[in-house]
């Protein structure tokens, strides 16, 4: 990689050119600006004509980030499961050592950037919807804008090559600067009605919940995670700059995401983060455990004293608490979390929460240690392949990027990751909804039916459903 502190985009453009020559393939070529403030929604709905089906939006729970992408200048894709964190890791390393980056200063989440996800289990049977996604879909974007506390960023990432010429620069420079101008404008997205809610099969969900209840009570088990979906269709297709505008409006305190592959869109709002880099600084969250939120504050907080005495849910929380301790301590040199959970309250729902904080060992990439906490009992189980078994047979269903890891890195080794529940797939006209929840041996199914229905407000509400409040 070679990175360029000088505003001469001629010069570094030739340096990419002869980059490209020597490897006898196009290179990467970004630049990277500062810009006055533009809104995030109105740049990403203002892609919609040409770029609709490579766009992405991605928000932090902290409010330190959001970064939207326009276009896709380089896809890195898995097919094969062994090994996919390595091979993504790989490839990118390979792509931003051979490019060009003509940056002021190398700001956080800025210049090349990977953004995309995973399935959640690359093993399980696809099923049709999720036919846009492989295994493994990250793009880096041609237009991108950062959002950080300090300032807006506008990158240009485009590739150069022996058959580019400096036309395409200067056209593609003509595109940003006519993108950001546009954007200036506040978006309005189109509506869509629902006209259609149907949930898969309840009984049977229940009947699953039951049957692993009982396989949990033979001890050889100790949790797994089930999940189950509903379908939303709509009078028209619907477009996730309509769903994105409510999550932002309705879900300020959750990581909001929107990952537009084709015809497809993976989208939600999750308060979970799987884990954070920042230079050396490493943040995890172990989220598990729920209760409702009350309608009046006592309520509430009788609620959220509840739940933090409560034994089933205390167990469904250590597991996990345990679980991400383990799968962090080998990457870090410390490591530190309280020793009790607190509380996290969205608008639907209450979670025990224990942040874990660390810091990286040299050479520790977030890919590393995705690879080793994914996934964490708070969505599979333990122990984990046991139980990824058990959610394979039970749930009958392809859970696609639900619950898998979503987030982003960029060159410099900064990136974050979610868990991507609290989520859903637009397709045209219909969208699919999932939520699970963990299933100990004291599980009741009426109550984790009821959990679930808790968990699916937040995206029915944003989809336009009739959720009251
Ligand atoms: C699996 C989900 O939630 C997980 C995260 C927080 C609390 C959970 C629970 O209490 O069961 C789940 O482990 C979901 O929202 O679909
Ligand atoms: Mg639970």
């Amino acid at each position: 990689m070679v990175t360029i502190h000088k505003t001469n985009i001629e010069k570094a453009y030739d340096t990419a050119m002869e980059k490209a020559k020597k490897y006898q393939h196009p290179v990467l070529f970004s630049i990277v600006e500062k810009i006055d403030s533009v809104d995030p929604l109105s740049f990403y709905n203002e892609g919609i004509s040409l770029f609709k089906g490579t766009r992405f939006l991605w928000k932090d729970r902290d409010h330190t980030i959001t970064i939207a992408g326009l276009g896709s200048t380089k896809t890195i894709s898995t097919e094969d499961d062994r090994d996919q964190f390595f091979a993504v890791e790989k490839e990118w390393k390979r792509f931003i050592n051979e490019g060009v980056i003509l940056s002021p200063e190398n700001w956080i989440g800025t210049g090349p950037l990977l953004f995309g996800g995973f399935r959640f289990d690359p093993l399980n049977k696809r099923s049709l919807e999720w036919n846009d996604f492989e295994n493994g879909t990250l793009q880096v974007p041609s237009f991108m804008l950062t959002k950080s506390k300090e300032a807006d960023y506008l990158t240009l990432n485009m590739l150069c090559g022996p058959e580019h010429d400096e036309e395409s620069l200067n056209e593609m420079i003509f595109l940003k600067d006519e993108i950001i101008r546009k954007a200036k404008f506040p978006s309005v997205p189109e509506e869509a009605s629902v006209i259609n809610i149907e949930d898969y099969k309840p009984q049977e969900w229940k009947n699953s919940v039951q049957n692993v209840v009982d396989e949990l009570k033979d001890g050889e088990m100790e949790k797994v995670v089930l999940a189950r979906k509903c379908k939303v269709s709509f009078e028209a297709p619907i477009t996730s700059d309509f769903v994105l505008d409510n999550l932002w409006k309705q879900q300020p305190d959750s990581f909001i995401f929107s990952f537009e592959q084709n015809k497809s869109c993976f989208i939600g709002a999750t308060p979970e983060r799987l884990v954070k880099k920042t230079g050396e600084e490493v943040l995890s969250t172990c989220l598990a455990g729920s209760i409702a939120r009350g309608s009046s504050l006592d309520e509430d907080e009788k609620f959220g004293e509840e739940l933090l005495n409560d034994e089933k849910n205390r167990y469904e929380h250590h597991l996990v608490v345990e679980n991400i301790h383990q799968a962090l301590e080998p990457f870090c040199n410390e490591l530190s979390m309280p020793a009790k959970p607190g509380l996290m309250k969205m608008k639907d729902i209450q979670h025990l929460y224990t942040p874990v904080v660390g810091r990286a060992a040299a050479q520790t990439s977030l890919l590393n240690m995705i690879e080793k906490l994914h996934p964490t009992p708070a969505l599979g189980g333990v122990p984990r392949d046991r139980a990824l078994h058990v959610i394979r047979q039970e749930e009958k269903m392809d859970r696609g990027l639900y619950a898998g890891p979503v987030g982003w890195m960029d060159a410099y080794g900064n990136g974050e990751f979610a868990v991507a529940i609290r989520s859903g797939l637009l397709h045209e006209d219909e969208s699919y909804l999932y939520a699970g929840c963990g299933i100990v041996a004291d599980s009741d199914p009426e109550s984790e039916f009821l959990e679930t229905q808790m968990k699916f407000r937040s995206m029915l509400r944003a989809l336009g459903g009739n959720i009251h409040g």
